[in-house]
């Protein structure tokens, strides 16, 4: 599995708001999507494209179009919806497809509670979206999901991982013969005695919506 942590001062201080207590849900809500949009350009590096002929005003030429099928974004709700739009903004052709998950805060165990994919993932690039890899179990979980339907390329984005988590993913994936690369804005120190990232941004589900 490749982690590609990004490397880029406006990265770095757009995720320094977004960690601050201070931050209120609707700064925390757009910087999450201006970050995913920087995200998103490392993360397409490898999108499939073909060939296409077309014309300019001036003269025919060969430059190159998405190829079909489209890719998948899959944004694990509830926080990754919070990272669709900033997504979509670079990749507007993308069909979307959505996970529920919730990770159970005693056992720390992923919990599926809604899946709207298609049937057939064959051939599909698949872009995973999730603000956090803490322990790693709902990366490790949605991308099960994606392998069991056919998907052969898959990217996660995320805005923090923990290395617990990476490391999970690692170890998961020596039986899957799927390529995975994670893109992040940071890999943080750890994780705390109740899975959280420290040092971490809180519960971004929770700084998205509010608490429910
Ligand atoms: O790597 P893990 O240890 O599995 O934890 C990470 C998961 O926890 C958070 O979701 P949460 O369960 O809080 O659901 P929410 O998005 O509805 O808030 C986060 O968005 C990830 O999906
Ligand atoms: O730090 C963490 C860990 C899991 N989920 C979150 O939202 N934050
Ligand atoms: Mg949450």
């Amino acid at each position: 599995m490749q982690v590609h942590v990004l490397d880029h001062p406006l990265v770095a201080h757009k995720l320094t708001v977004l960690r601050q207590t201070t931050t209120d849900s609707p700064t925390f809500r757009r910087l999450t999507e201006e970050l995913v949009t920087l995200l998103a350009y490392e993360a397409t590096r490898e999108v499939r494209v073909e060939p296409a002929a077309i014309e300019t005003p001036v003269a025919p030429t060969t430059g190159v179009r998405l190829s079909t099928p489209a890719p998948l974004v899959v944004p694990i709700l509830r926080a990754g919806l919070g990272m669709l739009e900033g997504m979509q903004r670079l990749l507007p052709t993308a069909e979307v497809g959505f996970l529920g998950m919730i990770r159970n805060e005693e056992t720390l165990q992923a919990e599926t509670y809604a899946e709207r994919l298609p049937e057939d993932l064959s051939g599909r690039q698949c872009y995973v979206l999730d603000p956090m890899l803490a322990t790693g179990g709902t990366l490790a979980m949605a991308i099960d999901f994606l392998v069991k339907r056919g998907a052969d390329h898959i990217t996660a984005i995320t805005l923090l991982a923990a290395p617990e988590g990476v490391r999970r993913i690692e170890s998961e994936l020596e039986h899957i013969d799927v390529p995975v690369t994670v893109v992040t804005a940071a890999v943080d120190e750890r994780l705390d005695e109740n899975g959280y990232i420290v040092p971490g941004l809180g519960d971004a589900g929770d700084r998205l919506y509010g608490v429910v």
